[in-house]
């Protein structure tokens, strides 16, 4: 982050808490494909991402995940807590149909909505969580792991899986895994495209705790920002976004070059061979 945007987002923080330091916002939902909850006591927002069966994460979905993240920072909530309205998908990573033989201008559309979401969900100045409650492979997990906190269901699995497709984890997914678990676990299971059980994921510090239920999730989530009562919520934010600052900076500067990988990369007919391949075997699973 440089010295512009660094007086930029002070300016924001402080307008933000400087005079609303009892109050509380409810906010309001923005999107058909999601909801949004604000606990008033609280001040919590559950996003709720619900584009069934598995929240694939097209274009649409994106854009509502988006303005949800936009609308919660700017009704000063005190949390944002991210979870599905599946009961054993959390997200099921990025909608490859939305990448199968696209439309080229959507494509584009696409990937710069799925920056956009992520500079704004791991560089959001509010307290973020994850309760994830459901399977959460590649963009379902850079979901889970750029929040701050995650708590997961047993029995379910959660990582980056591409390599196991056929595709390259751009380097901000592997930035954001990298945030979480230590560098030699993360480029393991990165090159292995591994899938970790609830538990394993525990182990490794992937999530931060395990809980019974959806609702015992976001209790753990709203404990975890309890955690924040006695700091002073600008620092806070700052400091995460200091900390956070070398991985934004980089997709910043290298927006237009990582979206002509996406699309160098995603054309390749080898690609898109893989991904009808890959496609049929999901379907075939329902057959
Ligand atoms: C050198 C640098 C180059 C840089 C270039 C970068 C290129 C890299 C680009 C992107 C990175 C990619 C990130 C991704 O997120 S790719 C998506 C990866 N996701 C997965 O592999 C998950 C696939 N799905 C599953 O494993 C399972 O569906 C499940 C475990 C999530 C849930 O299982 P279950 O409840 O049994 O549901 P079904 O499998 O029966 O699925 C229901 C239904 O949904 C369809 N579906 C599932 N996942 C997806 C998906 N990700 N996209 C589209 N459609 C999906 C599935 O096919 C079923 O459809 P139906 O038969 O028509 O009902």
């Amino acid at each position: 982050m440089n010295r512009a945007m660094m007086m930029s987002a002070a300016k924001n923080l402080l307008t933000r808490y400087g005079s609303t330091k009892n109050n509380i916002y409810r906010c309001m939902s923005t999107g058909k494909l999601t909801t949004v909850d604000v606990n008033e006591k609280s001040g919590v927002a559950v996003l709720t991402m619900n584009r069934l069966p598995v929240n694939g994460l097209n274009l649409e979905l994106l854009r509502d995940i988006r303005n949800d993240i936009d609308e919660i920072e700017g009704n000063k909530c005190r949390g944002l807590i991210l979870t599905s309205a599946s009961s054993s998908v959390f997200s099921a990573g990025l909608d490859i149909m939305e990448m199968y033989k696209p439309n080229q201008d959507r494509l584009k559309e696409f990937w710069t909505t799925l920056q956009d979401t992520w500079l704004a969900l791991y560089g959001s100045s509010v307290p973020t969580a994850a309760a994830i409650n459901g399977h959460s492979p590649a963009g379902g997990c850079l979901l889970a792991t750029s929040c701050e906190y995650r708590v997961m269901l047993p029995k379910f699995t959660i990582g980056l899986n591409e390599t196991k497709l056929g595709i390259v984890a751009p380097k901000w997914f592997m930035a954001t895994f990298c945030n979480v678990l230590p560098r030699r676990v993360a480029e393991m299971a990165l090159t292995q495209g591994k899938m970790f059980s609830s538990e394993e994921a525990l182990k490794v510090g992937l999530v931060d705790e395990l809980a019974q239920s959806k609702e015992e999730a976001i209790e753990k989530c709203q404990q975890f920002f309890a955690t924040f009562a006695k700091t002073n919520p600008f620092a806070r934010a700052m400091t995460k976004q200091q900390f956070r600052s070398k991985d934004l900076q980089q997709l910043e500067d290298e927006k237009a070059q990582d979206l002509e990988a996406f699309l160098f990369f995603v054309n390749q007919p080898s690609v898109q061979k893989g991904l009808g391949i890959y496609l049929d075997s999901l379907k075939a699973k329902t057959k």
